[in-house]
C-alpha cells in the first residue's frame, strides 16, 4: 500500500508543483501512524463525503471531483482505510480536472460491495497509477481489520473451543461404548451362569455351587455405580470406531481374587457374597470355582482360575467363594502359593444348626435324585444301564450314572453321607487330620457303617433320603457319630487350626452368620473395614421380607431375595438330640473361640 502510493507519486510523467505539494502530502501521511488523526484530516473528511456521494449518486462524482481535498476527521473505521487508499485517484482526478472518467474504468461504486463485514473493493487504479496498459476494470479487495490482536485471541479462543467441544464429546462416545461393552460381557457372563446352573440342576457340588450360582443371577449386572447402564447393550456389539488408548478411560479386565469366601458350608456364603456385591469396589465370581480344593482344576493352573474370574476395573475387589475350601486340606497352602496376602473371609454359625441345614440340603439333593431314578428302575432298565441305554433315554432323563456322580460330586461325601466314615471324601484321599482320624476310629467303634463299597445309586439315594437326621448324627448306642459329614464340617476349630498355620490371623475374618440373617448391616460394616473399602452397603440396601423369613436385596433395578434353596425349611429335629450335639460341640466350639479370638456364645445345651 505504501509502497503503491510512493509509486503515484514518483511515477507520474506530469509532475507540476501541485502534484510535488500533493507527493509531500502523501509523504508525510506515510510517516504518519495510519491509526492517528491525521493532518489532512479535512482532505480525509472530504474523501469520506466523496464515498457517500459515490454510493448515493453514482456519477455525480465526476463533476465534482475537484473540489476534493479539503475536509477533516479521521478514526479507525474501515472506510477511513478506503478513504486513505482511493486518494491517489483524486489526486489524478484532480491532476486532470477535464478528463472524464473511462466508461471501463471500474468507479468506486462499481467496486463497492454491501456486506456485513468491513469488507471494501476499491479500484485498482487506488493503489497505483493507471499505467497505459493496466486493466482499469480491475478490483482490489481490502479487508480492514481494526483490531487484528483482538481479531487474533478471537480465532484463538475460537480454535480451542472447537477442540475442546470434539475433544470432550468423542471422549464421552468412547466411555458410552465401553461402558456398553462392560455391560454387554456383564450380561453374557450372566447368562453363561444361569446356563451352567441350570445345567447342573437337580444336584449340588458339596458347597452347593449349582444352586447358588445362579441365586441372584438377575441381578448380577450390577455395575460400579461410576458405569452407568445403556438400556440395550446388547445391540452395541461393534468394536470401537476409534482407538482408545489416549483416553485414559478405566479398562476392565479378569484379575485374580484379591479376597476368598472360604466357607462355611450352609453358614450363609451366597447370601454374604450378594450383600457384599452390593458394594461398588467389589466384583465376584458367578459360581463357585472350586480351583483350591479340586485337582482336576488346579492342574490347570493361574490362568485358567484367573479366566474364571469377572472382569473388574482397576481398584475393586474380586471375590470367590467355594465353601468346600475351609474343610480342604490342601488348600491353605495352594491359595497362599497365589497370594499370601490374600483377606480370606470365614462365615460360621452355630454348629448344631449348621449341620441340621446341611442335612437338610443333602436330603433334598437326594430326594431329587431318587425320582428320576425310580422311574428308571420301574420302567426295567436295571440299576446299572449301559451307557448306550442311557443314551436312549429321552433327553430330560439324566441316565443313572450321571445322576449318581452328580450325587456325590454334589454332595463331596461319597459313601460317607450315608452314615459314616466322617473325614469325608478329600480328607480320607489325603492325610487324615487327627480329628479325622478321631473320627474314623469312633465311628468305627461305634458300629457306624463304614462303607467302602459302592452302593447302587439309587440306594444311596434311597438311603440319604430316608434317614433321619437324628438317626445319622447318632449312633444306636448314643454317641455322636463324629464321623458324619455334617457334624465333621461343623467342628470348626480343627480346619481353621490349618488354615492359621499358613495365614497369619489378621489376614482372616470370621463373620457371625447367625448375626448376617438378623442384622446384615453390621456385619457388612465390619467387612468393608477389613477389605479396606468404605462403608456403602447401608440398610436400604435391605428389607425383610416376611415370606421368606429373611432379608432380600435391594438393587437399581428391584428387589432380590436368595433362591428358595436358600432358607429351606429344616426338619424337625429332636430336641434331645439337639442338646446332646450342643453339649458334644462345647468343647470344640471353645478352642474355635481361642483360635479367633472371639467368644460367638453359641449355646451349650
Ligand atoms: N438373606 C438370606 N436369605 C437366604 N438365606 C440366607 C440369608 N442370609 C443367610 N442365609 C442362610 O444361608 C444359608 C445357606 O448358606 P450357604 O449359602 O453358605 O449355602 S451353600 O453352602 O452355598 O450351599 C441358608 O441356610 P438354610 O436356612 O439352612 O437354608 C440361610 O439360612
Amino acid at each position: 500500500m505504501t509502497a503503491a502510493k510512493r509509486r503515484a507519486g514518483s511515477s507520474s510523467s506530469t509532475s507540476t508543483s501541485n502534484e510535488q505539494q500533493s507527493l509531500q502530502q502523501q509523504q508525510q501521511q506515510q510517516q504518519q501512524p495510519q491509526h492517528l488523526p491525521r493532518q489532512d484530516g479535512d482532505s480525509q473528511a472530504q474523501g469520506h463525503h466523496e464515498y457517500q456521494q459515490l454510493l448515493q449518486h453514482p456519477h455525480h462524482h465526476h463533476h465534482h471531483h475537484q473540489h476534493y481535498g479539503v475536509g477533516g476527521g479521521g478514526g479507525n473505521h474501515p472506510q477511513q482505510y478506503h478513504q486513505q487508499h482511493s486518494h491517489p485517484q483524486q489526486q489524478q482526478q484532480q491532476q486532470h480536472p477535464h478528463q472524464h472518467t473511462n466508461p471501463h474504468q471500474a468507479t468506486l461504486r462499481d467496486c463497492s460491495v454491501k456486506l456485513p463485514l468491513d469488507i471494501l473493493w476499491l479500484p485498482k487504479s487506488a493503489m497505483r497509477p493507471v499505467g497505459p496498459d493496466a486493466s482499469h476494470t480491475d478490483c482490489i479487495l481490502v479487508v480492514g481489520v481494526s483490531r487484528p490482536k483482538l481479531a487474533v485471541v478471537f480465532l484463538t479462543v475460537m480454535l480451542i473451543s472447537l477442540f475442546l467441544t470434539f475433544h470432550v464429546l468423542y471422549d464421552s462416545a468412547v466411555y458410552n461404548i465401553q461402558a456398553a461393552q462392560a455391560v454387554h460381557e456383564r450380561h453374557r457372563l450372566s447368562l453363561a451362569a444361569s446356563a451352567s446352573a441350570s445345567a447342573l440342576s437337580g444336584s449340588s457340588s458339596a458347597s452347593g455351587a449349582s444352586f447358588s450360582s445362579s441365586a441372584f443371577a438377575s441381578s448380577s449386572n450390577h455395575l460400579p455405580a461410576f458405569v452407568k447402564p445403556v438400556p440395550s447393550a446388547n445391540q452395541i456389539s461393534h468394536p470401537m470406531v476409534f482407538p482408545s488408548s489416549r483416553v485414559h478411560f478405566p479398562k476392565t479386565s479378569r484379575r485374580l481374587p484379591q479376597a476368598l469366601i472360604i466357607g462355611v458350608r450352609k453358614c450363609g456364603t451366597r447370601a454374604l457374597l450378594e450383600m457384599l456385591y452390593l458394594h461398588p469396589r467389589i466384583q465376584k465370581a458367578g459360581g463357585e470355582v472350586h480351583f483350591f480344593d479340586r485337582d482336576e482344576n488346579y492342574l490347570k493352573g493361574l490362568e485358567w482360575y484367573r479366566k474364571k474370574m469377572p472382569h473388574s476395573f482397576r481398584g475393586q475387589i474380586t471375590i470367590e467363594k467355594s465353601p468346600s475350601y475351609f474343610v480342604s486340606p490342601e488348600v491353605p497352602e495352594r491359595v497362599r502359593a497365589m497370594n499370601a496376602s490374600i483377606k480370606l473371609l470365614l462365615i460360621v454359625r452355630e454348629p448344631v444348626t449348621r449341620a441340621i441345614s446341611d442335612y437338610t440340603q443333602l436330603r433334598s439333593h437326594a430326594a431329587t435324585a431318587i425320582l428320576p431314578l425310580a422311574e428308571r428302575e420301574s420302567s426295567g432298565s436295571g440299576a446299572f444301564a449301559s451307557a448306550s441305554a442311557a443314551a436312549a433315554q429321552p433327553p430330560k432323563m439324566p441316565s443313572q450314572s450321571l445322576l449318581y456322580a452328580k450325587l456325590q460330586a454334589a454332595h463331596g461325601y461319597d459313601n460317607a453321607l450315608v452314615g459314616g466314615s466322617g473325614a469325608g471324601a478329600k480328607e480320607t484321599k489325603t492325610k487324615l487330620s487327627v480329628a479325622g482320624r478321631r473320627q474314623a476310629g469312633a465311628g468305627a467303634a461305634a458300629g457306624g457303617t463304614m462303607t467302602t463299597t459302592t452302593p447302587s445309586p439309587l440306594a444311596s439315594a434311597a438311603q440319604m433320603a430316608a434317614k433321619s437326621f437324628e438317626e445319622l448324627a447318632i449312633f444306636p448306642n448314643g454317641t455322636v457319630n463324629e464321623a458324619y459329614r455334617p457334624l465333621s464340617i461343623s467342628m470348626y476349630h480343627v480346619h481353621l487350626h490349618r488354615w492359621l498355620e499358613v495365614f497369619p490371623r489378621e489376614q482372616l475374618l470370621v463373620v457371625n452368620g447367625d448375626r448376617l440373617i438378623e442384622d446384615p448391616v453390621s456385619q457388612l460394616r465390619r467387612i468393608e473395614a477389613f477389605l479396606g473399602i468404605e462403608h456403602r452397603v447401608k440398610s436400604e440396601h435391605f428389607y425383610f421380607n416376611e415370606t421368606k423369613g429373611f432379608y432380600c436385596l435391594r438393587y437399581d433395578n428391584g428387589d432380590r431375595c436368595l433362591r428358595e434353596t436358600k432358607g429351606r425349611k429344616h426338619p424337625h429335629v429332636d430336641p434331645v438330640v439337639v442338646s446332646r450335639l450342643r453339649r458334644f460341640f462345647a468343647e470344640y466350639n471353645q478352642r474355635f473361640y481361642e483360635l479367633v479370638g472371639e467368644d460367638l456364645g453359641w449355646p451349650e445345651e
